[in-house]
């Protein structure tokens, strides 16, 4: 008797039939989710949160899109009625104009999105801002602007919608982390402290709800070709203004956002969008511990002399 033909062909083509029906009911569940659910992204203005944008779009999501320049948001609105690879199932975008750093601000805000949608399904928390400096150098104004905006705006906004999320026992919260979220590299303090005050908030909230049917997803994405490092603040509070070469030759914010658009629709609870280096080095960290602090030592010293010299 032949094992091939009569055992294993079959056995190999079975598994791939039932790996093919798996995934087509995964996607099949992923779109009835993502369609018409009322989904609010922070720092739609620019970069991930315009891709994002542009995704939950296409999947027939209802958007509501927040930023601090409302001529920017209308400019998007516009751009997303002119995308002609969607469904024919999309809906105008509702635009929200607040400062994640003005708490009464975020507050109204939220206050506005539950008085016109009435409820929200899912929310991005994607805006942020990085930091560039040493640490004796910067004033602890900088830290308290940088925990504002990536931090207490976020969770925030979090706080006041979570009420009507529990009220109807639904709802999904997603917090866009960093690979800076699980390890700190030199020179970034405050945005570090930010995003691992992040995961550490988003995780305690995922304990918490999961008891409600609320799932909370953690994004930690590595060096994406943003505007984030040209926006950065340093230690005086100035803007960096300086495209780095990481961000540059990082992931395209239309890849990471697929990436975002499927780990939520998968309603996974966290999700590693790396390079091989950042994701060896938060292994690193954990398991080498001495070692990831003799790097980063060497890496400062290294970095401070080249600044110097
Ligand atoms: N780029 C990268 O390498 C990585 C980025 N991330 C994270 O991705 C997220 C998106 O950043 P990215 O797209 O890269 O950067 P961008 O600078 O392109 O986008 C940042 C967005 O946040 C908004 N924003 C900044 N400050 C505030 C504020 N005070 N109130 C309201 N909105 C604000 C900006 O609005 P405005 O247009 O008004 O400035 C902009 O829309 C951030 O949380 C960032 O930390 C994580 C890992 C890597
Ligand atoms: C054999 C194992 C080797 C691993 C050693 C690696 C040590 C090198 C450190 C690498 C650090 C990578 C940091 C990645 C950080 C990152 O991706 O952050 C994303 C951001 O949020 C970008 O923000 P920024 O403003 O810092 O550009």
């Amino acid at each position: 008797m032949d094992l091939t033909s009569t055992v294993i062909i079959p056995l190999l083509f079975g598994s791939l039939g039932i790996f093919a029906l798996f995934r087509l009911l995964q996607w099949m569940r992923m779109r009835a989710y993502l369609q018409e659910a009322v989904v609010v992204i922070t720092g739609a203005t620019s970069g991930l949160g315009k891709e994002c944008a542009k995704a939950f779009h296409a999947a027939g999501s209802k958007l509501v899109l927040c930023g601090r320049d409302s001529e920017k948001l209308k400019d998007l609105v516009q751009q997303l009625s002119t995308m002609t690879n969607h469904r024919k199932n999309t809906h105008k975008p509702h635009t929200v104009v607040f400062d994640l750093s003005d708490t009464k601000t975020v507050l109204n805000a939220a206050e506005e999105i539950l008085k016109y949608l009435g409820h929200v399904d899912i929310l991005i928390n994607n805006a942020g801002i990085s930091f560039r400096g040493t640490i004796v150098d910067t004033g602890l104004d900088v830290d308290k602007k940088v925990m504002e905006t990536n931090y207490f705006g976020p969770i925030a906004l979090t706080k006041a919608l979570l009420p009507s999320m529990i009220k109807r026992r639904q709802g999904h919260i997603v917090a866009i982390s960093s690979v800076q979220g699980k390890i700190s590299i030199p020179f970034r303090s405050a945005y570090a402290a930010s995003k691992h005050a992040t995961q550490a908030f988003f995780d305690c909230l995922r304990a918490e709800v999961e008891q409600y049917d609320i799932d909370v997803t953690v994004i930690s994405p590595g060096y994406i070709q943003t505007n984030l490092s040209l926006n950065a603040v340093t230690a005086d509070g100035s803007r960096y203004g300086v495209m780095d070469k990481n961000t540059a030759e990082g992931q395209t914010a239309a890849e990471v956002a697929q990436v975002v658009l499927n780990a939520v629709g998968q309603k996974k609870k966290e999700v590693l969008v790396a390079g091989l280096t950042p994701s060896l080095a938060v292994y690193l960290r954990n398991i080498f511990p001495r070692l990831f602090f003799t790097l980063m030592a060497t890496r400062a010293k290294k970095e401070r002399k080249e600044k110097d010299s």
